[in-house]
């Protein structure tokens, strides 16, 4: 049985919600508007996890949407690719045998977006996501289990899926706008990043607020000080409702800020989401671009 308490004592735990607040405000005032450059949007581009998680979602509309990932270079030249494409589990393959060149292959998996199932269908959905092709694996915290403080039984969970994704990255995503507060979502921050997250990650996309830019300063908060600790880097990925230019931008200033220019590449930050690339297209080419 691991001490949850303990290692909650370890860390800054007692996070006040308008204190956040106030330095994420303060941060952004005099730090974003240096990051509204042509440069940073390209970058900003190259962390996108492409998103498409629509009930509408098929065989052919994910072909399609793939098959846009494969034309991109050849439309723009000069600019890098997203980083990954995140569809349901069952389309990782679709994704898999489509993509004309190596790109990360994100599956959402383990009962998204609620995690209400049974932990064995959890590790077969991952397990099949994996062998699928999937090379990342978005799960969901039990939220219900983090707010009733059944931390052990959250961490085992993890433990297993983390275990379930061998080689593929695991991305947890802790559901920032269930668990409220600044220090909720530090103590979930810790206890995913104890169990193995190669990254956490805000928000599903499928409840709202998703993420927000004070959930965000406290979960880099969270990596930087388990980096201190613990020499392991792990990932950021802001999620859900992020679509503007000016979003990403803000993100990408709390990052910097928070983590340093480290964490400013896609192998340590990502954007999940489904309309932002289209927007940052727009803005470095100066015209409305309607591509994804
Ligand atoms: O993980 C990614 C999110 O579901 C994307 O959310 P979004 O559709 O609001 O961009």
């Amino acid at each position: 049985m691991r001490d949850f308490n303990a290692l909650f004592k370890e860390y800054t735990c007692n996070l006040n919600d308008d204190q956040v607040k106030e330095s994420v405000s303060k941060l952004l005032s005099e730090k974003a508007t240096a990051n509204a450059t042509t440069e940073v949007y390209k970058t900003c581009f190259n962390l996108i996890d492409l998103t498409s998680l629509n009930t509408s979602d098929s065989t052919s509309s994910i072909e399609a949407f793939v098959d846009k990932v494969n034309a991109f270079p050849g439309e723009f030249p000069d600019m890098p690719s997203v980083a990954a494409i995140c569809v349901y589990p069952s389309f990782a393959k679709t994704v898999k045998e489509r993509l004309k060149f190596p790109l990360g292959i994100a599956a959402v998996s383990a009962g998204f977006p609620s995690s209400q199932t049974f932990l064995e269908v959890k590790i077969a959905e991952t397990a099949m996501a994996v062998s699928d092709g999937a090379s990342e694996i978005d799960v969901v915290i039990s939220v219900g289990k983090f707010l009733e403080g059944n931390y052990e039984e959250l961490y085992e969970e993890l433990d297993e899926l983390k275990a379930t994704c061998r080689d593929a990255h695991l991305k947890v995503i802790l559901e920032t706008g269930a668990l409220v507060s600044a220090e909720n979502i530090k103590k979930a921050s810790l206890i995913a990043m104890a169990a193995g997250a190669d990254f956490i990650k805000t928000s599903t996309g499928k409840m709202s607020p998703a993420a927000t830019l004070e959930a965000a300063y406290v979960m880099c908060g969270a990596i930087k000080e388990f980096y201190n600790k613990t020499g392991q880097k792990v990932g950021f990925k802001p999620a859900g409702g992020i679509s503007t230019t000016e979003d990403a931008v803000k993100y990408y200033t709390i990052v910097k800020e928070v983590l340093g220019d480290e964490w400013l590449n896609n192998k340590l930050f990502r954007f999940g989401a489904s309309r932002l690339a289209n927007n940052l297209l727009s803005d470095i080419y100066g015209k409305t671009v309607s591509y994804f």
